[in-house]
C-alpha cells in the first residue's frame, strides 16, 4: 500500500475508488441524458453531492450490498458522488440485464493502477474492458472447456484428488487447508502447463502462488493512492507505485515465460496442455500465450476457497453427512474410491456442490461489469434508467440468498436441491459463476474439481470439529459462519479453522494407500497427447 493505511482512509477507499474509476470512464465518454425521465433504480437516500459515499463500508461490502438489495429490491442503486452503482440482487433481474442485454453490460471497470501499471498489456483479460484480448481468449476457452466437458481432464483431476486423500490420511487433517489448496492449484497448473506439484513445496509452485497473491493485492482498490487520486500519476520519476508494479511485472513475466516454455518445448511438451492450445493460436504480433496467467489467476483461489467452505459446512451443519455417505456407500462400495463414472448415480453429492456454491459463494458480489450504453430496464412492472458507465454488481450473496427461492437461506441444506425421491430437482440456476458474456468460462472444470473432492472426502473420512486451542484466545477454537468468520475481501475465504479428518475405517485407509500404489502416475497418460497445428 502506498499511503492509504489509516483506518479512516481505508473506510472510504472502496467507495472512492469505485467512484473514481467509474467517473474516469464517464469523463472519457459522456452519457446521453434520460430524456424520458425514468428514475434510477431505488436505493438508500444519500447526502447532497457525495450521495452514499460515506455509507459504503471498508470491508464486507457484499453484506452491505445484500442489505441494500433486501431493502430496495432486486434492482437497486447507489450514488457515489454522482457516479451510479447498480446492484442486482435477483436472478430474474440478473438475466434481464446481464444476459439479455449482454451487448451493453459486458465491459469491466478497470482500476487506474491496474490499467496503467500492474497490467498495462491487458494480460489479465478477465478484469479488463472488452477488447481483442478478451475476444480471443473467450474464443479459445470454448474449445478448452468442451474438452473438459468431454472428460479429457477427468483422469488428471481424479489423480490430483487422490494425492490429497493420501495427504489428509497421513496428517489426520493437520494442514488440511494446505492440502486442498495444493490440489486445486496443481490440477490447474498441470492441465495448463504440465506443472505437476505433488507436494506443494516445489519452487515453481511457490512462485506461482506468491505472484498470484501479489496480483490480488495489487488489484485491490486500496493498493495504490493513484486509484483514489489518479492525477498524482502525472508526477514523473520512480514513484513507489511504479517501482512496485514494475518489480511485480518483471517477476511474473519471467515466471510465465518459464512455465510456457516448459509446456511447449520442455517436459510438458508431450501433453495437450492449455498452454499448447493457446500457443498453437499465437499470432506473431500477439501474446496469447500470456493469456494463460488469467486462467490460473481466476481458477486457483476460487476453487480452493469453495472447498474450504465445504469443510466448514461439514463441521457446522453435519446433519446431512450420514445420508451422503449412505448414498456413496451404496453406489461405490467399500473397496474403491469414487470416480467420475459414479457422478450420474450420486445426486446427493451434486446437491452438495450446488449448496456449497450457494451457501457462501466465492465471489459474493461477483466481478463487476460496466455498461457501455444508456439503457432502460423494466423490473417489477416499472422502468428504470441505467446510465452508460454504471458499475453493475450481480450480488450473488443476495441472489442466491433470496428468501423466496431459498427457505432458511443462511443455513447449509443440500436437500433443497432434491425431490421426494432423492433425485435432483430440475431448473437449477446459480449466480456463483456470474452472467452473460463474462460468465466464468472455467465452470465445468471447477464443478468437476468440487465434485470429485467432495465425493472422495466423504467416502474416505469423517470430518469433524477439532478441540485445538485457538492461539488468539487461548480457548478451544470457536467455529462460526457469520461475516467475522470470512475475510470480507473480494474473494471471500473463510478464515483458517482447524478440522479433523479421520479415516472411516482401517479398511478405507488401506484402500486409499492401495489405490495410490496401483494408480497411473505418468502425466503423459493422464492427460491427452499433444495435437499438432
Ligand atoms: C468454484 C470455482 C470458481 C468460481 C466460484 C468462479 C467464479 C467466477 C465469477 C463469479 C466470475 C465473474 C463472472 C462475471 O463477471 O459475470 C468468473 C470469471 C472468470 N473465471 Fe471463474 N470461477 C471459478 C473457477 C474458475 C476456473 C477453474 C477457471 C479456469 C479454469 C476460471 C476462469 C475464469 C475466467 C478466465 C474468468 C473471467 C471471464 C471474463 O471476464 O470473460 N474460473 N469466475
Amino acid at each position: 500500500m502506498d499511503a492509504l493505511s489509516t483506518p479512516q482512509v481505508q473506510l472510504a477507499v472502496p467507495a472512492l475508488a469505485l467512484a473514481v474509476l467509474g467517473g474516469i470512464y464517464l469523463f472519457r465518454s459522456p452519457s446521453s441524458s434520460n430524456a424520458a425521465g425514468r428514475p434510477l433504480p431505488p436505493g438508500p437516500p444519500g447526502l447532497p453531492l457525495i450521495g452514499n459515499l460515506l455509507q459504503v463500508p471498508g470491508t464486507h461490502l457484499a453484506t452491505y450490498f445484500k442489505h441494500v438489495c433486501q431493502e430496495y429490491g432486486g434492482l437497486a442503486s447507489l450514488n457515489l458522488a454522482g457516479f451510479p452503482i447498480v446492484l442486482i440482487g435477483d436472478m430474474k433481474a440478473a438475466k434481464e440485464v446481464l444476459e439479455k442485454r449482454s451487448a451493453k453490460f459486458s465491459s469491466r471497470p478497470s482500476i487506474p493502477y491496474v490499467r496503467g501499471h500492474v497490467d498495462p498489456s491487458e494480460i489479465y483479460w478477465g478484469v479488463r474492458e472488452q477488447g481483442p484480448s478478451h475476444f480471443i481468449a473467450r474464443k479459445l476457452t470454448v474449445g478448452l472447456m468442451s474438452a473438459v466437458r468431454a472428460g479429457e481432464t477427468d483422469a488428471l483431476q481424479w489423480h490430483e484428488t487422490l494425492i490429497s486423500m493420501t495427504h489428509l490420511l497421513s496428517g489426520g487433517g493437520k494442514d488440511w487447508a494446505k492440502h486442498l489448496d495444493r490440489t486445486s492449484a496443481s490440477m490447474v497448473l498441470t492441465v495448463a502447463f504440465g506443472l505437476h506439484c505433488p507436494t506443494g513445496e516445489e519452487e515453481e509452485f511457490k512462485e506461482v502462488m506468491d505472484c498470484l497473491a501479489m496480483f490480488i493485492n495489487l488489484c485491490t482498490p486500496s493498493a495504490s493512492i493513484i486509484n483514489v487520486l489518479p492525477f498524482l500519476d502525472w508526477i514523473p520519476g520512480p514513484m513507489p507505485w511504479r517501482t512496485r508494479a514494475r518489480e511485480y511485472r518483471r517477476r511474473e513475466d519471467a515466471l510465465y515465460d518459464r512455465l510456457i516454455k516448459n509446456a511447449v518445448e520442455g517436459s510438458g511438451s508431450g501433453m495437450n496442455t492449455w498452454s499448447a492450445v493457446f500457443a498453437r493460436e499465437d499470432k506473431p504480433e500477439g501474446d496469447q500465450r500470456r493469456l494463460m496467467n488469467q486462467f490460473t489467476g481466476a481458477a486457483i483461489e476460487t476453487t480452493a476457497l469453495s472447498m474450504h467452505v465445504f469443510v466448514l459446512a461439514a463441521i457446522l451443519y453435519p446433519h446431512w453427512i450420514a445420508r451422503a455417505q449412505k448414498e456413496i456407500d451404496a453406489v461405490v462400495g467399500p473397496d474403491r474410491l469414487p470416480t467420475f463414472k459414479d457422478r450420474p448415480s450420486l445426486p446427493f453429492v451434486e446437491a452438495l456442490v450446488r449448496e456449497t456454491l450457494r451457501w457462501r459463494p466465492a465471489a459474493r458480489f461477483g466481478v463487476p461489469h460496466q455498461s457501455t450504453e444508456d439503457d432502460i430496464v423494466e423490473y417489477d412492472g416499472k422502468e428504470y434508467f441505467i446510465q452508460k458507465g454504471s458499475i453493475v454488481f450481480a450480488v450473488s450473496w443476495a441472489i442466491d440468498h433470496d428468501k423466496e427461492r431459498f427457505a432458511n437461506a443462511d443455513a447449509f441444506i443440500p436437500e433443497r436441491y432434491l425431490d421426494d425421491k432423492g433425485e435432483l430437482k430440475s431448473g437449477y440456476e446459480t449466480s456463483a459463476f456470474g452472467f452473460g458474456r463474462r460468465v466464468c468460462p472455467g465452470a465445468p472444470f471447477a464443478e468437476r474439481a468440487l465434485w470429485i473432492g467432495i465425493a472422495m472426502m466423504l467416502w474416505a473420512f469423517d470430518i469433524r470439529k477439532s478441540d485445538e486451542v485457538d492461539p488468539k484466545t487461548g480457548k478451544v477454537f470457536e467455529y462460526g459462519d457469520g461475516d467475522d468468520a470470512f475475510s470480507g475481501e473480494f474473494s471471500n475465504a473463510p478464515h483458517h479453522f482447524p478440522a479433523v479428518f479421520e479415516a472411516r475405517s482401517a479398511h478405507h485407509a488401506e484402500v486409499i494407500r492401495q489405490e495410490w500404489a496401483d494408480c497411473e502416475k505418468d502425466l503423459n497418460v493422464l492427460l491427452p497427447q499433444r495435437k499438432e497445428r
